[in-house]
């Protein structure tokens, strides 16, 4: 679970177990009614942080320590809320630190694409964190 759900015990983008096969992995999500933008159906917003979420947790639970480089969506259908619904993760290449996933929306019962990610993850150096802290101080100590 990401840092900002982990205390409250429960994924509020509303994102089930992932399950890894090889370099592959999928989960089950179901967009919750407040991601909601048009009538019953999820914001854009929500389906980008959903795959950002599920394919950097993937590559967690693979034992790699990622952020996102970039990510591209292609949104081809509507994206109902609450219907229960499949992510498919699939790596398409690694090169260095660099590893570049794809991942794509459907509804449970139904191989149709509804939307795509496209991104880049990057192995983060050691003490990226520490360097972010680090340098938040100096930015707020000016
Ligand atoms: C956040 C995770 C915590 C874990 C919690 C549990 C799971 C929760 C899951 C939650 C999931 C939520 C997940 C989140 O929300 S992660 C949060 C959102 N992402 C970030 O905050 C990342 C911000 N960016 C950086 O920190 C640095 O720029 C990084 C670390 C990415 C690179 O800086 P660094 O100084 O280390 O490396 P480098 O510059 O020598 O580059 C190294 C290589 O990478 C290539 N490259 C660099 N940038 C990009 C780019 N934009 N697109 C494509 N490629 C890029 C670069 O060309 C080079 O390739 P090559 O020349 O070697 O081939």
């Amino acid at each position: 679970m990401c840092g900002g759900c982990r205390n409250r015990g429960r994924c509020r983008l509303g994102l089930g177990e992932i399950t890894i096969i090889g370099d592959a992995a999928h989960a089950p999500v179901r967009c919750a009614p407040h991601f909601q933008a048009g009538p019953n159906v999820a914001h854009g917003g929500w389906t980008a942080a959903m795959f950002d979420d599920i394919i950097g947790r993937s590559l967690t639970q693979r034992g790699l320590r990622t952020v996102t480089g970039n990510l591209t969506v292609d949104f081809f259908n509507p994206v109902p809320v609450g219907e229960a619904m499949i992510v498919e993760v699939v790596t398409e290449s690694r090169a260095g630190r660099r590893w570049t996933m794809q991942a794509m929306l459907r509804l449970e019962r139904d191989p149709s694409p509804l939307a795509r990610a496209i991104g880049v993850w990057v192995e983060r150096r050691e003490g990226h964190f520490e360097r972010h802290e680090a340098a938040m101080r100096d930015y707020r100590a000016r």
